[in-house]
C-alpha cells in the first residue's frame, strides 16, 4: 500500500486507529473454544464489527507464535482474510525482527511476500544492513523501534551517547538508509512529551504510537504533539478494544471501544 493510500484512507474514514489483533486463548469468550480454529473465529468477529472504524490492523506475532504451527495457520488466515476482504486496511506484522542482511532478506519475504503484509515492526539495534533489506520492497513499509512504551525505554533508547539520546541517533542516522522514504517509527504513547523533539527530527513520517488505553497513554496529547499536515499517526489500541467484554457481546463491545476512539480522532482531525 503507498503512504498516499492510506492517507486518503484516514481522511474518508476520519479514523487513524489501528486495532491490535493481540488475541490470546486465555481471553477470548468460551463459546469461540468450541470452534476449529478459535483464534481466527474471534479475529473475523472483531474486524466485521471494526472495519469502518479503524484504518490499520496489527496483529502481533508472540501471540500466534505462542501456539506454533496452529498459530502460524490462525495468523495467515486472518491476513488472508483481510487482504481478500478489506484490502483498504494498512496490515502490520509486529514481529520486531532484524539481523545481519541475509537473514533480514529472509524475513522481509516472509511477511511482505509470502504473508501479503504492507508492514513489519523492526528493531534497529543492529543498524543499516539489517533495516535496509526490509526498505528494498516497494510500497512496503519497515516501522523502526524508535522510543517505546514501556519502562525498559529508559534502559537504552535515552541514554546520552555522543551529546544525543540513542533514539534521535536512530532517527537522525536511519534517514541516511538507502530507500527510507519507506520508513515509519513506533514511539508510544506514554512518552508523547518527547514527540515535539522527534517531529524537529523527522517532520513528515507516519509514526505507529501504541500505549493508550491499557497502558495509559493520552490520545490527545499524541495528536496535540505528533500530528502532521497529513495526520502522520497510526494510533493503536489492542487489549483496551478487543477484551472490552468477554461475553458474546465481545464483538459489539470491541466496535463501542473502536468507536469511542475514533470520535476523538474525527475531532482531533477536525481541529487541525
Ligand atoms: O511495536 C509495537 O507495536 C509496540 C511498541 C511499543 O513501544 N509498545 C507496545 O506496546 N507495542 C505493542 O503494541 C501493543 C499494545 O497493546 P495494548 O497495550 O494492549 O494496547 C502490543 O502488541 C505491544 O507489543
Amino acid at each position: 500500500m503507498t503512504t498516499q493510500f492510506l492517507i486518503e484512507q484516514i481522511r474518508k474514514k476520519e479514523s487513524f486507529l489501528c486495532i491490535g489483533l493481540d488475541t490470546d486463548l486465555d481471553k477470548v469468550p468460551n463459546h469461540l473454544l468450541k470452534e476449529e480454529d478459535p483464534i481466527f473465529a474471534f479475529n473475523k468477529a472483531i474486524i466485521d464489527a471494526t472495519h469502518h472504524l479503524c484504518v490499520a490492523y496489527k496483529p502481533n506475532l508472540a501471540f500466534y507464535e505462542a501456539y506454533g504451527i496452529k498459530g502460524w495457520r490462525s495468523l495467515e488466515r486472518t491476513i488472508e482474510y483481510l487482504n481478500m476482504h478489506f484490502p483498504e486496511q494498512f496490515t502490520i506484522a509486529d514481529a520486531k525482527r532484524g539481523d545481519i542482511g541475509n537473514t533480514s532478506t529472509r524475513y522481509a519475504k516472509a511477511f511482505f511476500e509470502d504473508l501479503g503484509f504492507d508492514s513489519v515492526t523492526i528493531a534497529p539495534y543492529m543498524g543499516k544492513d539489517s533495516v535496509e533489506p526490509f526498505l528494498a520492497f516497494k510500497d512496503k513499509h519497515t516501522i523502526l523501534l524508535a522510543l517505546t512504551s514501556n519502562k525498559g525505554a529508559f534502559d537504552f533508547q535515552t541514554k546520552m551517547v555522543e551529546g544525543q539520546e540513542l533514539y534521535k541517533h536512530v532517527l537522525e542516522t536511519s534517514k541516511t538508509y538507502e530507500n527510507s522514504e519507506n520508513l515509519m517509527y513506533v514511539v508510544g504513547a506514554t512518552k508523547a512529551e518527547y514527540l515535539k523533539g522527534i517531529r524537529s527530527i523527522i517532520p513528515n513520517s507516519f509514526l505507529l504510537v501504541p500505549g493508550v488505553g491499557a497502558q495509559g497513554g493520552s490520545l490527545e496529547e499524541v495528536c496535540k504533539y505528533g500530528m502532521t499536515k497529513d495526520v502522520g499517526l497510526l494510533i493503536n489500541s489492542s487489549r483496551g478494544i478487543i477484551y472490552a467484554s468477554e461475553g458474546v457481546d465481545f464483538a459489539e463491545a470491541a466496535a463501542d471501544k473502536a468507536k469511542e476512539l475514533q470520535l476523538h480522532m474525527r475531532l482531533a482531525l477536525q481541529h487541525q
